[in-house]
């Protein structure tokens, strides 16, 4: 066969995609670009306002340069973290990603069976557009967490947090960075707000104690079945009282996301929080505000090893990976990347972006002399 045919079948061969697949997140956000409407792209894509905060997370990853070490035997190496007494074979989990309906039409069910099949743990977001309940089904006994937005109503609050226990999820990270969303000009551009289509209304419109709230049922009043979720998780009133009685209610695991500032994560632990996530929600909430890994060193520095501190916003290659452990960050998560790979190649893409990602990690480790994720720390990093 001539070389030219061999390639038409390698491009008619629509099973194996794996060689077609991008492999760099750019690769990824510009595959999503040209396969995705522009409401739904611009919905992933966009930080608030200015999108400064979006930069300064990138900013903070590059201003730090790793010094490797040399001449060390790095044959064998262990990626593996430990999180509240259970040990994983990788050192991210994926961030919890609401209305994944409009990048697929399985949403969540294709990223929570991915990371059972990987061993990865999975937060299934409040605003999933899959119910929690089939989520759990498709993950059998694979770690997965829920992000809670806690709602106004606290008996819708109690039922979330019941029906995640029930559902096998071991804990319960709750959001507080977004008690009103972000001013996001793509979303003003394109006039779009997905749960307006009835997007990521999976979790609300399966709940008893919110149908009972409404007059009609969603599927006769859509609007003012989601208008009603949506007052629900805009909680502005949520203060530190109120994230006592979340603590209250639950046994599970409890982790606040979205904080960066030292005293903020101090209060948290005194109030009983078993884990912090430093985030700045990928810079779609406030703009302007400080990079994750500018923010990290002070939170590490006030939490005093008391309870895990994680991060996310911004990581996407290895080597950011370890910068965030290097600074004292126990694990970190994971967010477009695997939204766009969802949008673009479903189980396969989520499958690739978290294979690359393991084996640059991988590869970052070991040629910087290190052989395991628990041997990072601050000396592996320099601040330019
Ligand atoms: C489209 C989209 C939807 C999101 N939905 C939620 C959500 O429902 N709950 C939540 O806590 N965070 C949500 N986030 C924030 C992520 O959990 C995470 O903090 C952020 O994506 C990390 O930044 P990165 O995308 O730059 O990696 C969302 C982010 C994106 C991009
Ligand atoms: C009360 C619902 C807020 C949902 C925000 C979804 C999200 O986290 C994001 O778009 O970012």
């Amino acid at each position: 066969m001539k070389s030219d045919q061999i390639q038409m079948r390698f491009y008619e061969n629509t099973e194996d995609v794996s060689m077609q697949l991008p492999v760099s997140f750019h690769e990824w956000e510009e595959k999503a670009r040209q396969l995705l409407a522009p409401g739904p792209f611009g919905y992933v894509f966009g930080g608030a306002g200015a999108g400064d905060t979006m930069l300064a997370n990138h900013e903070a990853f590059r201003s730090y340069r790793i010094r490797p070490r040399i001449c060390t035997d790095i044959t064998t190496r262990d990626m593996s973290v430990e999180l509240f007494g259970r040990k994983f074979d990788v050192p991210f989990l994926l961030a919890p990603i609401g209305v994944n309906s409009i990048l697929h039409k399985e949403g969540e069910l294709i990223p929570a069976r991915v990371c059972a099949e990987l061993g990865v743990p999975y937060v299934l977001s409040n605003v999933s557009s899959q119910p929690m309940e089939k989520v759990a089904e498709v993950m059998g006994n694979a770690e997965r967490w829920f992000q809670l937005y806690p709602p106004k109503e606290p008996r819708l609050m109690e039922s979330f947090l019941d029906r995640a226990e029930k559902a096998g999820f071991t804990a319960i990270v709750v959001t507080v960075d977004s008690t009103m969303l972000g001013w996001r000009e793509y979303d003003l551009r394109n006039a779009y707000l997905p749960f307006l289509e009835g997007h990521g209304m999976g979790n609300y419109f399966t709940d008893p104690v919110f149908l009972d709230m409404l007059d009609k049922p969603p599927s006769d009043d859509l609007q003012a079945a989601v208008y009603k979720a949506l007052e629900e998780g805009n909680n502005t009133a949520f203060t530190w009282d109120k994230f006592s009685e979340v603590r209250k209610r639950t046994k599970l695991k409890l982790l606040l996301k979205g904080v960066t500032h030292p005293e903020d994560a101090k209060r948290a632990i005194k109030l009983g929080a078993d884990g912090i996530i430093v985030s700045n929600h990928g810079g779609r909430q406030l703009d302007g505000a400080i990079g994750t890994l500018e923010a990290l060193p002070d939170v590490v520095h006030a939490v005093r090893g008391q309870v895990p501190v994680l991060l996310d916003s911004g990581i996407r290659r290895g080597a950011d990976i370890l910068k965030a452990i290097a600074l004292g960050a126990s694990a970190v998560l994971v967010g477009r990347p695997y939204a766009y790979a969802l949008a673009v190649a479903g189980d396969k893409g989520i499958k690739s972006v978290i294979e690359n990602l393991l084996a640059e990690t991988d590869i970052q480790l070991a040629i910087s002399g290190r052989c395991a994720i628990r041997d990072v720390d601050a000396s592996l990093i320099l601040k330019m």
